[in-house]
């Protein structure tokens, strides 16, 4: 796979992970926890026996197939059969796929149980649960499901928790399902990987488009996501974006699994700059190009922030991150701060000449590269006939401007989004919080309800 030495976590996880070890594994974004908990599931697979003897379970649809794809490539030489089973995809079509068991199973919670109850699934020869995004996993919304799967595989087996992050309850919570886990955790100074640049925009909610687009024209990033809070946001950004003339498209969980997965690949391609989404795209995603990150709505948790930047600044690259803040949110931001111990530099929001300043630089990189890399001899003459009659500099003024797209203004209809809700907010819905966090024991720096999140839902 071309990797030369093991990260941290790969290092610590690996000899627990072929040991038997119940594991709960935290390290930063990006730092290769998947092929810390995948090199020992898959060396503990025995290829002889055609049974299911590994579940990964992860909380959306596309990580599913992403983290099968990774081990299907650790346990290649193997011939590790590798399946991923999610919602959204044909029934029938796993059920076949299933008849000839594969050694590893990778799927979501919904689907999965849905195997179980209609016998499709056999769990009976299973020694090792992964819960890829555990804490997200043993999360209010994915708790009963999670209990349920664990309720169906033996009780002899390993279990392996991963996540960049883990509050506290969240842990407790997880040490019930686990025998004497050792908690790997790499010792970072911070939550967030370092190489991502962190900043905060003061931005009032009607300004926020137009200065999202002056961003995007300064820092013309290779690929960029933007995450929205709620579904409508995600589609009315992303249509807004489209107006602009700017190639987005959105990914939320309302979305057909045949879409979903077509704007994933064209993202990946390039095919498309910006991927607007909702939290399904915050955690575990592995996306090379992703430069940067827009927070177009304050995340709803820290750890949500800690995740959605983390799709930048992977496996040592650097990123960018921009969060927008409305004055009302700025307790939030701090609550952020907090919990990343690691303050966000200010940023100014860029005006419209400094937009424009983006933009030309960018036809001025490309006129370099053309300059340096092409073949300019049929150009020459006209070049030199237009060079007679003007000074170079307003000949080369004349094709930058013509060369550059200057910022658009267009205006688009945007549904604002009221600010988070914060202290009179949140007394009002502490009582209901209150009794769902006795269910699962999670206690939330502030409030956050799982039916506005955009859903991670892979249902
Ligand atoms: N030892 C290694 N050397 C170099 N690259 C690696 C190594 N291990 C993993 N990688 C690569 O690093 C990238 C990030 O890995 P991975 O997706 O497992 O991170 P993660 O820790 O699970 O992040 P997240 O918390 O966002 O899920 C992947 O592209 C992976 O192939
Ligand atoms: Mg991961």
């Amino acid at each position: 796979m071309g990797f030369e030495e093991a990260t941290p976590i790969q290092m610590q996880a690996i000899p627990l992970g072929l040991n038997n070890k119940d594991i709960i594994g935290q390290a930063q974004t990006g730092t290769g926890k998947t092929a810390a908990f995948g090199i020992p599931l898959v060396e503990k697979i025995n290829v002889h026996d055609s049974a299911v003897q590994a579940i990964v379970i992860a909380p959306t649809r596309e990580l599913a197939i992403q983290v099968s794809e990774e081990l299907y490539k650790i346990g290649y030489d193997k011939r590790t059969r590798v399946l991923p089973i999610y919602g959204g995809q044909d029934i029938s079509r796993q059920i076949r796929a299933l008849k000839k068991p594969p050694h590893i199973i990778v799927g979501t919670p919904g689907r999965l149980l849905d195997h179980i109850r209609r016998n499709t699934l056999r769990l009976d020869s299973v020694h090792t649960v992964v819960l890829d995004e555990a804490d997200e996993m043993l999360n209010m919304g994915f708790i009963d499901d999670i209990e349920h799967i664990l309720s169906n595989i033996p009780r002899e087996r390993q279990t392996l928790l991963f996540s960049a992050t883990m509050p506290g309850p969240i842990k407790s919570i997880a040490e019930r399902f686990m025998k004497n886990p050792t908690h790997v955790r790499v010792k970072a100074k911070e939550v967030t990987v370092p190489n991502v640049q962190q900043y905060y925009l003061e931005v009032p909610e009607k300004q926020k488009f137009d200065v999202l687009t002056r961003l995007l024209d300064l820092q013309s990033p290779e690929l960029a996501i933007v995450f929205g809070r709620t579904k409508r946001r995600v589609d009315e950004l992303s249509e807004a974006l489209n107006v602009r003339g700017y190639s987005a498209e959105g990914i939320h969980g309302d979305l057909s699994q045949a879409k979903r997965l077509s704007v994933l690949n064209k993202f990946k391609n390039g095919a498309i700059d910006v991927l607007v989404a909702t939290d399904v795209a915050a955690r575990g995603l592995d996306i090379s190009g992703i430069t940067h990150i827009y927070n177009f709505d304050v995340p709803q948790d820290p750890e949500s922030y800690v995740h959605r930047i983390g799709r930048t600044g992977r496996a040592g690259k650097s990123g960018k991150a921009m969060t927008f803040i409305t004055a009302r949110e700025r307790g939030i931001l701090e609550t952020i701060e907090h919990t990343t111990k690691r303050k966000m530099d200010r940023m100014r929001p860029p005006t419209l000449d400094e937009a424009l300043v983006g933009k030309q630089k960018m036809t001025v990189e490309k006129i370099c590269s053309v300059v340096e890399t092409e073949n300019l001899d049929q150009y020459k003459n006209f070049a030199a006939e237009l060079l007679e009659k003007y000074d170079s500099v307003p000949l080369l003024a004349a094709a930058i401007k013509m060369l550059t797209k200057e910022p658009d203004t267009t205006p688009v209809k945007l549904t604002e989004e009221p600010p988070l809700p914060m202290k009179k907010e949140k007394s009002r819905n502490k009582r209901k919080l209150d009794l769902k966090n006795k269910r699962v024991g999670r206690k939330r720096s502030f409030h956050s309800a799982r039916s506005t999140k955009g859903s991670a839902s892979p249902k």
